[in-house]
């Protein structure tokens, strides 16, 4: 943000406007809604809202000034131009956790002219995307719940703006709705519409379970009147907006009467009806949610799909990873296809295919990213704004640059004569050329070509004078006027001696509302020909520092003549701008059929840049079909790990074959590396299916319907779920979602609890998996108890590798992936490395496997006894304390934290010792 972002600017006297403050006052309350005031030259924020803006945007308050009186005062902030977009970015874009309304109008009267929310950005399109790209695509959803013939049944429609597709779908659902939880994640839907609590015919429970899922997925709920979701007007509405113009071919959509509900809701919600250069260019379809590959929310966090705001930087998250696109609409397109990952065989190859091109062919990678794609405007947002009729000159002259680069695109393809050439022509080279050939977009730049006076470009956007006989007419005309007046101006400076540009300059002057041409000289030579300038043939205008500025009659007239001949001018111009935008608007479907073609080559050509510039080059998938049960990926990494700065990645293997390894228990020390290779099988598995290559030596992925993920502590702690119970019984209704062609990532559930719950709804939910469902598995456990499990599916018993350094007592974390249980003496290695004597070390060893078993008698501690009573205490007091450092939760700590918790108990060990001497005598030998 630049300095004069930050300047606010000044509140004016209708600021202060006590019939304002009233009026502002009057407005009904409403959460999560930002009111702007248009006051011309700026904007103003009022009431709590200012504290919230002055704070996120100024970062002071101090910017919030008090207006009023003391018994009617109200707070205000303003803003500049740069400011109110961004305020508006942030509230409707990258939180999208508000809605905005924007006032015009002055002291007590005003009128709201425009609203937008996060996913309903129209009236505020401009302002949002003039500076800034468009990230995402804002998609809204309406959802209506209800229970025919007692199941409970889910309606969800959607509405992309930005493909004109509208879509809808209706389901049964568990109490936990994963169904809707993954189909929200699929669409990303900003926004979902909801009816009234009241009038919904939803539970309260599953009300607030359903709000809870589309908070989980980002999304804003938004409360409408159940008359919203009413169907009534449905089929006409349709007619109306679809391109077919035919709604009885959508009878699989009306027929279900949820689905239809939730359509009704998201129209209306998008106000499609209102706007008529929608009419007819809407596509609708029955929303398959099988389509793609489903992933819950969490699964998504837990695999670091998107990028969240704490992200140190870009690698964190899959997408910063994977986003190198050069061009703003395969940036949103990758943000859809990562919610959105292919579970066709055949597509999910043929994205594969495509990458392996541009893999093999760095030439065509080079050409296409880096010559043609680069550099290439957002054609998709342009292409929009010229079907509202909203382009200028300017944006269809962009559009005209990248028109002009299509059949460079189309040779580079053309030029590729690897395996892959005919799938490159055939879904490329051929529709480009295609969408350019003299029907289309070369008709296109034939248009601008005559109609723009590309000479002026980039100074001015004009309609040159060519195109029509009026504005050529206009044109001489003006270049007539303005020859007089240059010869006028010629003629002034010899009748003063003066020479033109150098010591006399022809400038504008404004007088009231209008301008005219003078002559300026400075003061000095204004000394020189004052007597001749006072003779009464010129018009003194002005004298200030900067000169004097003078005119004549004819000067006068001349300017005169020329102003109502460019406003006539300026006039034809815009007329004639309009006419070209209307004519280019033909051209819209072309346009729409190209920008997905660009983006889509574009996403698979950042893929292509990613495999080969990755720290270690990724490889090519085998895909098997989903009954396949083999999922063997060799020499795997965490793609977002390695890409991080002084990480010395270790790969691994994860092999699960049904029958053999499909469900694997991996145990090991906290920090071991347990998270990271369990998701690292999931992030590949899901890049693969995404189209793109995965980050290990060699891979073979049966395609998965879903990836579900479950991260214990850390993440219940995040939502705030009440008790650890709450989400361990989630996890277990959750996975009912999950089938034998799914894949479950379970990472330390029970982690945070020493209890006995913990252990056995994991071993339960493992049970269920292995017996009731088949999915592989990778489950990342404390709970050693778990490697007993034995199933048919194949139970593998995996654990993370560390050493102790003999010499340095340095414990090392190997972060390699061994076969078998983890080696459970890792706590005595904490407590070598906590330098405990050794002797209680040898002690502890030795009784480890009797750990469990604390009835042993003092002698089985080796205490020997002169005194009876002495030794049974200090055997007592020995056995507490092997019982204390047992029930240390050893390898859900950290090594530190066990360290410093295994030195806390010897410390209090020793300070016992002090009154007993056998004990003593114990620690010091
Ligand atoms: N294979 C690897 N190669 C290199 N570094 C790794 C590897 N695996 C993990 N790490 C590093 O170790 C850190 C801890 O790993 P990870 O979170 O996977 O351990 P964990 O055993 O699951 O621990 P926790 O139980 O705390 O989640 C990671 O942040 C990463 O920096």
């Amino acid at each position: 943000m630049d300095d004069t972002a930050l300047a606010a600017p000044e509140l004016g006297a209708d600021g202060t406007d006590q019939g304002f403050i009233k009026w502002f006052k009057a407005l009904p309350q409403e959460p999560n809604l930002v009111r702007f005031f248009d006051r011309k030259d700026f904007y103003s924020v009022h009431g709590e809202n200012a504290v919230y803006i002055a704070k996120s945007f100024y970062k002071t308050t101090a910017v919030v000034k008090t207006m009023g009186s003391s018994s009617n005062s109200l707070q205000g902030v303003t803003l500049n131009r740069n400011l109110f977009e961004t305020a508006l970015r942030y509230l409707l874009v990258d939180s999208a956790e508000y809605s905005v309304q924007l006032f015009e109008g002055s002291g007590s009267h005003w009128k709201k002219t425009r609203e937008a929310s996060p996913g309903k950005l129209g009236a505020f399109e401009d302002d949002l995307f003039r500076n800034a790209e468009m990230a995402d695509v804002p998609v809204a959803a309406a959802i209506i719940l209800g229970y025919p013939e007692g199941a409970r049944t889910i309606g969800i429609a959607f509405c992309d703006a930005a493909g004109r597709a509208l879509g809808a779908c209706e389901f049964a659902d568990d109490e936990y709705f994963c169904n809707t939880e993954s189909v929200l994640v699929q669409l990303g839907a900003k926004e979902v519409v909801l009816p009234k609590e009241g009038d919904a015919t939803a539970s309260s429970a599953d009300a607030s379970r359903l709000r809870d899922v589309i908070s989980r997925c980002s999304a804003l709920p938004s409360e409408r009147a159940k008359s919203n979701f009413s169907t009534k007007n449905l089929e006409q509405d349709l007619i109306r907006l679809l391109r077919s113009g035919n709604a009885e071919q959508h009878r699989d959509v009306l027929d279900r009467p949820l689905a239809a509900a939730a359509l009704s809701a998201v129209i209306a919600f998008s106000e499609l009806m209102a706007i008529d250069s929608g009419h007819h260019k809407w596509n609708l379809s029955l929303y398959d949610t099988g389509r793609y590959m489903r992933l819950d929310a969490a699964a998504q966090r837990a695999l670091n799909v998107m990028k969240q705001r704490t992200d140190a930087n870009d690698t964190f998250s899959l997408y910063g990873l994977m986003n190198k696109g050069r061009t703003p609409m395969a940036k949103r397109l990758l943000k859809v296809w990562l919610k959105q990952p292919l579970v066709n065989l055949t597509d999910i190859q043929e994205r594969h295919n495509i990458v392996d091109a541009l893999v093999d062919d760095p030439l065509l990678r080079e050409r296409l990213r880096n010559l043609h794609l680069r550099g290439l405007p957002d054609v998709e947002r342009l292409a929009r704004k010229l079907e509202r009729r909203k382009a200028s000159l300017a944006d269809l002259c962009q559009l005209y640059r990248a028109s002009s680069r299509l059949p460079m695109l189309v040779e580079a393809f053309r030029d590729y004569e690897g395996p892959h050439a005919e799938l490159l022509s055939t879904r490329y080279a051929d529709k480009l050329e295609a969408a350019h050939d003299g029907e289309h977009l070369a008709k296109f730049e034939e248009l601008l070509e005559a109609a723009v006076d590309l000479d002026r470009i980039p100074d001015e956007y004009l309609i040159c004078a060519s195109y029509d006989a009026d504005l050529q007419e206009l044109k001489e005309e003006k270049d007539e006027v303005e020859k007089t007046i240059n010869s006028i101006a010629d003629e002034i400076a010899e009748d003063l001696g003066l020479i033109m540009d150098k010591t006399v300059k022809l400038e504008w002057h404004k007088l009231s509302n209008t301008r005219t041409r003078c002559l300026r000289i400075t003061q000095s030579e204004e000394k020189k020909v004052r007597k001749k300038l006072m003779g009464g043939r010129y018009l003194m205008l002005e004298t200030r520092k900067d000169g004097t500025k003078f005119t004549t009659k004819g000067l006068k007239e001349a300017a005169e003549r020329l102003q109502g001949i460019s406003r006539s001018y300026d006039q034809r111009q815009h007329a004639l701008v309009e006419q070209v935008v209307s004519v280019a608007a033909t051209f819209c479907e072309v346009w729409e059929g190209v920008t997905s073609l660009i983006a889509e080559v574009d996403v698979l050509a950042g893929f292509a840049e990613l495999a080969t510039s990755a720290p270690v080059a990724y490889v090519r998938p085998n895909m098997l079909p989903s009954d396949a049960g083999e999922i063997k990926l060799i020499g795997c990494r965490h793609p977002c790990v390695e890409a991080q700065d002084g990480v010395d990645f270790i790969k691994n293997d994860c092999i699960m074959e049904r029958g053999k390894s499909w469900f694997q228990v991996i145990t090991g020390p906290n920090m071991g590396g347990k998270s990271t290779y369990i998701r690292q099988a999931g992030v590949s598995v899901l890049m693969a299916q995404v189209g793109c290559f995965v980050p290990c030596d060699e891979a073979t992925i049966a395609v998965r319907d879903c990836i579900f993920a479950r991260v214990g502590a850390g993440d219940c702690q995040l939502r705030g779920v009440s008790t650890f119970m709450a989400e361990m019984l989630e996890t277990a209704a959750i996975l009912k979602g999950a089938s034998s062609k799914s894949l479950v990532i379970i990472d330390e559930l029970g982690r945070g609890t020493s209890t006995y719950d913990g252990f056995g709804l994991a071993w339960a939910i493992s049970e269920h998996l292995m017996a009731e469902i088949g999915c592989p598995t990778l489950f990342a456990t404390h709970f050693h108890e778990l490697t007993a499990l034995q199933g048919p599916v194949g139970v593998s018993n995996k654990h993370v590798e560390t050493a102790i350094d003999e010499g340095s007592g340095k414990l090392t974390m190997l972060y390699q992936v061994a076969e078998g249980t983890c080696d459970r003496s890792f706590g005595i290695h904490v407590a070598e490395f906590a330098r405990f004597p050794p002797e209680v070390v040898e002690m502890a060893k030795r009784k480890a496997a009797e750990l469990e078993d604390f009835s042993a008698p003092a002698e089985s501690l080796g205490l020997g006894s002169k005194d009876e009573g002495e030794a049974e205490q200090a055997a007592k007091r020995a056995r507490t304390f092997m019982e204390d450092f047992a029930a240390l939760p050893l390898d859900s700590l950290s090594p530190e934290q066990a360290v410093s918790q295994s030195q806390a108990l010897y410390k209090q060990l020793a300070a016992d010792a002090a009154s007993m001497p056998i004990l003593q005598q114990l620690l010091q030998v």
